[in-house]
């Protein structure tokens, strides 16, 4: 008989990072010295960081920072290859995940090319439910339905609900995209760069959706994915900087946002301007 220990407490002890070794209750995403490496290549480089349940984290950096692989981790669809993950309190690597994943809203460029060109923008929606793409023999309730108009409608595209998702306009696909990853409730959403490719009232038009969206208490923990801080919304709480695979600097938005921290981050002088809570950058 092979006799099981009681599991050791789970006592949040300060690693040299600043990161509890083991995640808090209230913790939704919580990496301790993260490695992603893929033959010799280093994605990401003992990045540690814990995101909490009210906070709205935004991950900033340059092309190739691991930005996309630190949201991949974050989705529990990529293991790290050494350190802790863990995602609405599953360790990576070491439990079932199949339980945690639906409970993950996730809008990317990646999902995006698998949306089948001919399906309506509702069914986009609703499908969520299932996890899969686009409908095929699932049953759905009205108040699924329901459920996708209205979160059209928070997006300001209910209109076109019934349009075939590829006759859209590349911001109409990412409101779509938006109100997909919110359609199953999740305790975690994921955006990965929402505003890409958005003309400029596009952008400030989803920048207000997502402050709305912040604001509301009820609303799931947020990981948005950018290169611009023009496009981090007013209500987002916290900053991850990220250059190389490395943590330059992470926390709340307003210590960690600041001209040396985005200059270090981009490799470059940079001159840091900020207006209404809104931030602008350009090359000193
Ligand atoms: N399988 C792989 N093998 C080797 N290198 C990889 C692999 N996957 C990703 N990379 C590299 O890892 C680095 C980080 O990639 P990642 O997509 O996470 O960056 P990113 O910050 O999201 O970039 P971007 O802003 O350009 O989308 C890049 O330099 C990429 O080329």
């Amino acid at each position: 008989m092979t006799s099981i220990s009681p599991p050791v407490a789970d006592i949040p002890v300060r690693a040299t990072s600043g990161v509890s070794v083991v995640p808090s209750p209230d913790s939704v995403v919580h990496l301790n010295e993260v490695t992603v490496r893929r033959g010799s290549t280093v994605l990401l480089d003992r990045v540690s960081v814990d995101i909490r349940s009210r906070e709205r984290w935004v991950v900033l950096g340059p092309n190739g920072a691991g930005k996309t692989t630190l949201l991949q981790i974050a989705a529990a669809q990529m293991h790290p290859t050494s350190g802790r993950a863990h995602v609405l309190g599953a360790r990576l690597g070491a439990v079932d995940l199949s339980q945690v994943r639906p409970l993950i809203g996730i809008s990317s460029a990646a999902l995006a090319a698998r949306v089948p060109s001919g399906e309506t923008v509702l069914n986009v929606v609703v499908s969520a439910g299932y996890g899969v793409i686009g409908r095929w023999r699932e049953d759905y309730e009205e108040l699924d339905f329901a459920r996708a108009r209205e979160l059209l409608a928070a997006m300001g595209i209910e209109r076109f609900a019934d349009r075939m998702y590829g006759t859209l306009s590349e911001g109409e696909r990412k409101r779509t995209l938006a109100a997909r990853a919110l359609m199953t409730d999740p305790e975690l959403l994921l955006l990965d760069e929402p505003a890409a490719g958005l003309d400029l009232g596009g952008r400030e038009d989803l920048l207000r959706r997502l402050d709305v969206l912040a604001l509301d208490p009820a609303s799931p923990a947020t990981i948005l994915v950018t290169h611009h801080v023009e496009e981090i919304p007013i209500a987002f709480t916290h900053l991850l900087l990220l250059r190389e695979g490395r943590v330059v600097a992470a926390g709340p938005l307003a210590n960690v946002l600041n001209q040396g921290n985005l200059s270090t981050t981009f490799g470059m002088e940079l001159q840091l301007d900020t207006r209404d809570g809104r931030y602008f950058a350009h090359a000193r």
